[in-house]
């Protein structure tokens, strides 16, 4: 084919320039097409979410150093609902309110992944278990904990929960001052070990198995997180920690399954449950059963002591909603009797607003994690679409949702009865998420209200409370995010 006669000639003048010449128009020919192609990328209605660009490896981990809140304010007020933050060698994509939501909370472990997020788990869980074996095998441990929070166990599990309660807080004063935080968390471990750990533990073995399970607590630090075998003292404690309760509880599991004695614990739903579909059909050994307890334990320790403590320090400090709780106190106990048990726990609607409201105020995991396997899409409130690309590690936060406006009207307030019909402003898909939601939400949700409702109407029923310090802001340097200190008078009084 012929070329029109000026083509031509343009054609020989570049063929006739010097290959130095050519390589360089080639060069920024390239260039430019790769300009028009990156702005035409951005221009397309699928792309990938803003990156927030910093110092490259170490920006990512400055933002993150710099406080987690400021990051996922400055972040949101820059980017909005969906952003990206490197972070070391890892890209972090933030997921912000309703909208963006839906895939994280929804999809299957083949897409959102959380073994790869959560693995710092192992060594503090053990091997065999949860993070450590494939998602076949964890949904049947975790099927196996869920038949021990069926109705009937958690009925027979609030005798021990009261008992607890009532002799904890017989052996304060007439009056005194007390830290929310530290009471809590003690009384909730006395309670773990009732009715997760056993009746052995709780009775026998209860100041050994604490200070192993501290040590276990003090060897997840920050670092950790990235580094969970970093040789440093307090992994090697834990990793101490860890042999050793391992051998309490070998022990006890083997007695008891000698001597056929049963009891009404989580422990007794370990030893006496088989996988289905997956292990041969087999029953869990020594090791996997130490695994899920201390599993179980860590999923719901520090998170119910923390917000029994909210719970108390938000009434404490509107006393409207202290009066209105103890009233309804009252009624039960007009109704009922004095008697505290799991039908009484489930009429009291009041303080189930008021535990709610805490949580929805300072939930204890600030964010929940998943690795993206598979790419995929969201589109924010404004209409933007953006693709996360496989790889990433996806986050969402409770606590940053929890305060957008779309999702709870005037966040900042302590207002338990935004729950309350008509206005029930926690029915807004994936707006209250304190328990998470969707696939992977809390399964010891139920086991949690009931035992922090248990704890609140004890102390409802025979003290009343003044804080004596501003309600404390939340201490955001520790990995369960609770109360910084805070004085609390108490007096007692009955109902
Ligand atoms: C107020 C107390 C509690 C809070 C705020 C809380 C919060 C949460 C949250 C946010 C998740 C979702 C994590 C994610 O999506 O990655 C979760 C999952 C879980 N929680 Fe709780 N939790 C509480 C109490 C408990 C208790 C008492 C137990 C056990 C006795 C427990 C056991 C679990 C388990 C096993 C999971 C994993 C579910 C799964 O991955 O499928 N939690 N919890």
């Amino acid at each position: 084919m012929d070329l029109p006669p000026e083509l031509a000639v343009l054609a020989d003048k570049v063929l006739s320039l010097s290959p130095v010449v050519l390589v360089a128009l080639g060069s920024a020919v390239l260039i430019l097409a790769l300009a028009v192609g990156r702005v035409l990328f951005n221009l397309l209605p699928s792309k990938r979410p803003p990156v927030w660009e910093g110092l490259p490896f170490i920006g990512g981990l400055l933002k993150f150093t710099g406080g987690p809140w400021k990051l996922l304010e400055n972040g949101y007020a820059k980017f909005g609902e969906c952003f990206t933050v490197p972070v070391a060698h890892r890209r972090v994509t933030f997921l912000i309110g309703p909208e963006v939501s839906p895939h994280f909370f929804k999809a299957g472990d083949d897409e959102m992944s959380q073994s790869e997020v959560y693995d710092f788990n192992i060594p503090t869980f053990g091997r065999g278990v949860v993070f450590d074996v494939e998602q076949k095998v964890r949904t049947e441990q975790f099927r196996m904990f869920t038949e021990a929070l069926t109705k009937n166990r958690l009925k027979s599990y609030v005798p021990h929960f009261n008992k607890e309660a009532e002799e904890y807080f017989a052996k304060w004063g007439e009056t005194g001052v007390v830290d929310f935080k530290d009471e809590f968390s003690k009384l909730i471990t006395l309670t773990a070990a009732r009715t997760l750990l056993g009746r052995e533990v709780r009775e026998q073995l209860f100041d050994e198995v604490a200070d192993l399970l501290h040590g276990l607590d003090e060897g997840m630090v920050p670092l950790s997180v990235f580094f969970p075998y970093a040789p440093i003292p307090v992994h090697f404690k834990r990793d101490r920690c860890r042999k050793d309760l391992a051998a309490i509880f070998a022990k006890i599991i083997r007695a008891r399954r000698e001597s056929g004695r049963r009891e009404e614990d989580v422990l007794q739903q370990f030893i006496d449950a088989r996988y289905q579909n997956v292990n041969g059909g087999r029953a869990l050994t020594e090791e996997e059963i130490t695994g899920l307890l201390i599993a179980v334990l860590f999923a719901g320790q520090h998170t119910s002591s923390i917000t029994t403590s909210w719970t108390g320090i938000f009434m404490a400090a509107n006393k409207e909603h202290y009066n209105k709780a103890a009233e309804e106190q009252q009624d039960i106990i007009r109704k009922f009797g004095n008697e505290l048990s799991f039908e009484t726990l489930s009429e009291m609607e009041v303080l189930h607003r008021n535990i709610t409201e805490a949580l929805r105020m300072h939930p204890p995991l600030l964010l929940v994690m998943r690795y993206a396997k598979k790419p995929f899409s969201v589109t924010t409130s404004t209409g933007k679409s953006y693709v996360i690309p496989k790889g990433d590690v996806v986050a969402a936060s409770p606590n940053f949702s929890h305060m957008l406006p779309q999702c709870f009207n005037n966040p900042k307030a302590y207002d338990p009865d935004r729950f309350a019909p008509p206005r029930e402003e926690q029915n807004k898909p994936y707006a209250f998420i304190g328990f998470g939601a969707g696939r992977h939400a809390c399964i010891g949700q139920n086991f949690a209200y009931l035992q922090i409702k248990s704890i609140w109407s004890v102390l409802l029923r025979n003290f009343e409370f003044e804080l004596l310090d501003p309600v404390p802001e939340a201490d955001y340097e520790s990995m369960v995010i609770g109360p910084k200190p805070c004085r609390v008078r108490y007096t007692r009084r009955k109902l």
